[in-house]
């Protein structure tokens, strides 16, 4: 996951419960909205590292068995560089995208999507959060969240001891 950013004036942490119950939230919004039949999708393509949490919680809420990953790097530590794809799912399996899932943890300045966009222009693209930059490039999403924030993911967070606001007793 990148490094935040300046400049970032606040921070929106999230705990792995905040992120279970958000992608169940985008589950039950794409529930049925697929184009097989009762509404189901044919696969769910995840956008590595971040969409992978997502998806897998999405695919289990969805009965989705085809799960795949493409490999996109766009922040290299504290610089966001251009996007790269390191790797890719089988052509014959995605297609152009029709019936597929494309999910990523979120959408910031749009640069990812706008990539895997190009790639694979039917496939309906969902996120959990998104800042306003990245919003036209994501068909559904959960948490709209401010440009100046920097999100921090449970996956890159540990939990550890602070000193009171008075210091030590
Ligand atoms: O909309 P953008 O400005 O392109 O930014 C969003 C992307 O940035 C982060 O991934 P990152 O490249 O940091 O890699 P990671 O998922 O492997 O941590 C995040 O997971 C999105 O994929
Ligand atoms: O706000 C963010 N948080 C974590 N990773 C990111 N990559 C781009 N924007 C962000
Ligand atoms: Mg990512």
């Amino acid at each position: 996951m990148a490094a935040p950013q300046l400049p970032h004036e606040k921070g929106f942490h999230i705990s792995w419960d905040q992120i279970h119950r958000d992608s169940r939230a985008l589950a039950w919004r794409l529930d049925g909205r697929g184009p097989g039949q009762d509404g189901t999708w044919k696969a769910i393509v995840a956008i590595t590292r971040g969409g992978m949490a997502p998806a897998m919680i999405i695919a289990r809420e969805l009965g989705v068995r085809l799960v795949d990953t493409i490999s996109v790097k766009s922040y290299d530590h504290q610089t966001q560089g251009e996007a790269q794809v390191l790797s890719k799912p089988d052509p014959e399996m995605v297609g152009d995208g029709t019936g597929v899932l494309v999910i990523d943890d979120l959408v910031d300045t749009g640069k990812t999507l706008e990539v895997v966009r190009g790639l694979y222009p039917q496939a309906h693209f969902a996120t959990v959060y998104a800042k306003p930059k990245g919003e036209p490039l994501v068909d559904t999403f959960i948490t709209g969240v401010s440009q100046d924030t920097w999100i921090f993911f449970p996956w890159d967070m540990a939990l550890q001891y602070v000193e009171p606001y008075r210091g030590k007793d």
